[in-house]
């Protein structure tokens, strides 16, 4: 069933679902387009819709062929809709779903385009905050490249900020606000989603530049791994990891490339590449990763993940997809994923599809700092048992052991810190919507 936007838009098909609302595939003045609506129950949120502008004010000063393009801004009774470019094919995050790790040759393509992207939105002064593979279109009407991937465009700039514009995204009290001489002491709130955030970000540093350069080296890494280097588990746990772990090297993949991603996941900032000269150096070592197979590596052990971490927040994944022209494009399942994230949006229901952001509470100093306990995934090469996998027969027992001491030391140590230690602000670790912002919003009804 079709529906006006506005005076000059008709909502036609629900293409994919975000957190904040829905994407549908509509029609303007000019033909096709892309039709992110906000959800009707969450409109009347200052925020959100301070969110929206904000995605249209950041895009609008950006017109490169790797961003996906806004159009125009609709607000119409209780609508709010953001116009865009319609891509025609699907995301980054439904095609690793589908094939979970992808040819070296493909994914530094992939990485190419988002870091164009992204070197045009900083020279535009835009921070993007968010580079996840969902947010990364890929259009399957483009011309293949290097690998056979398809042309990949970088999207929703929902929580882009303008680079030293102090307001935080959520508000925050001025005495929690970052000083000039470093980290806030106090507790404040981040959001984003857990597995691309930069360190720094979580440590309380202002956002800048190099936090999406972080990410998309994330990204790359997921690409090539089918798991993100620092995820899996607790958002609490994934944001210790980032500030305390070191990445864990990925068995047959080429150094050259190892070592570009090793400088983009620096814990320092400065020590990263800018997002121009990543993608000049992947450039740089595209033509040598012709015919490189996918890296032939397990996901870490689950088992020992659910030993160092506990009960992991299980949140369903529906698949999206956008209905391409072209042969073999068809709508795409996805299998659902464990993702350690809850959503953005306070009330969001638990099945939305796209619930990767997460607003949680910055750990302290003291809790970063005691966190450390070598729990950074370590890939494993295809078939082999890691020395402590609880799959190996010979550490069973141990475990097994450790598995009750583990249960008394989490008892005590949530007695000692309250029970509040690394729990997302609002938020529990079984789905559950977060219960900081007292909205009480509906499932999205799936209708324009
Ligand atoms: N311009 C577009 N053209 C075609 N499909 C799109 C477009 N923008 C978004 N989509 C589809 O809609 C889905 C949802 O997009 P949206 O930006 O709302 O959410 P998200 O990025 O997945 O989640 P969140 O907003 O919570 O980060 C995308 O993953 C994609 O499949």
């Amino acid at each position: 069933m079709s529906r006006k936007i506005g005076s000059r838009y008709t909502a036609h098909q629900l293409l994919g679902r975000g957190s904040a609302g829905t994407v549908w595939l509509g029609e303007g003045p000019e033909g096709p387009v892309a039709i992110k609506l906000l959800r009707e129950d969450l409109s009347s949120d200052q925020e959100l819709v301070e969110r929206f502008v904000q995605e249209r004010t950041a895009l609008l000063g950006l017109d490169h062929p790797r961003v996906v393009g806004v159009r125009d801004l609709v607000v119409d009774g209780n609508d709010l809709a953001l116009v865009m470019d319609l891509i025609r094919g699907t995301d980054l995050r439904t095609r690793l779903d589908r094939e979970s790790r992808l040819a070296p040759e493909a994914a530094v393509a992939i990485a190419v385009d988002v870091a164009d992207a992204l070197a045009a939105a900083h020279a535009a002064g835009v921070v993007h905050r968010d580079v996840k593979p969902e947010n990364v279109l890929l259009d399957m009407q483009g011309p293949l490249g290097p690998g056979g991937a398809h042309p990949a465009l970088l999207t929703d700039f929902g929580i882009a900020r303008l680079v030293d514009e102090p307001t935080p995204i959520r508000a925050q009290p001025a005495r929690d606000r970052q000083s000039s001489q470093g980290r806030s002491p106090n507790p404040r709130s981040v959001i984003g989603t857990p597995d691309y955030l930069a360190p720094e970000i979580v440590e309380g540093l202002p956002p800048r530049a190099s936090v999406d350069v972080y990410a998309l080296a994330t990204v790359l890494y997921e690409m090539l791994a089918g798991f993100t280097p620092f995820g899996g588990g607790h958002p609490g746990a994934i944001l210790r990891r980032h500030v305390t772990e070191t990445v864990a090297p990925l068995p047959g993949i080429p150094d050259e490339l190892w070592q570009l991603l090793l400088q983009c996941l620096a814990k320092a900032p400065a020590s990263r590449l800018r997002a121009s000269e990543l993608a000049t150096r992947l450039r740089e070592v595209l033509p040598g990763l012709a015919g490189y197979p996918p890296l032939d590596i397990d996901e870490p052990d689950e088992q020992q993940e659910a030993e160092r971490e506990g009960a992991e927040a299980e949140t369903p994944r529906r698949g999206v997809s956008v209905p391409a022209a072209g042969p073999g494009s068809g709508p795409v399942h996805t299998t659902p994923r464990r993702r350690g994230a809850v959503p953005l949006v306070p009330g969001a229901v638990p099945d939305s599809s796209r619930e990767t952001h997460t607003s949680m509470r910055v750990p302290s100093a003291d809790e970063l700092a005691g966190g450390a306990h070598g729990t950074a995934r370590a890939p494993r090469v295809h078939g082999q048992r890691r020395a402590g996998s609880a799959r190996n027969p010979a550490v069973a027992g141990a475990l097994r052991r450790r598995r009750l001491k583990v249960a008394a030391v989490t008892v005590a140590a949530l007695v000692a810190v309250g029970l509040g230690g690394w729990l997302v602000a609002g938020g529990d670790d079984d789905g559950d919507p977060p219960r900081d912002g007292g909205h009480s919003a509906s499932q999205d009804p799936g209708t324009p």
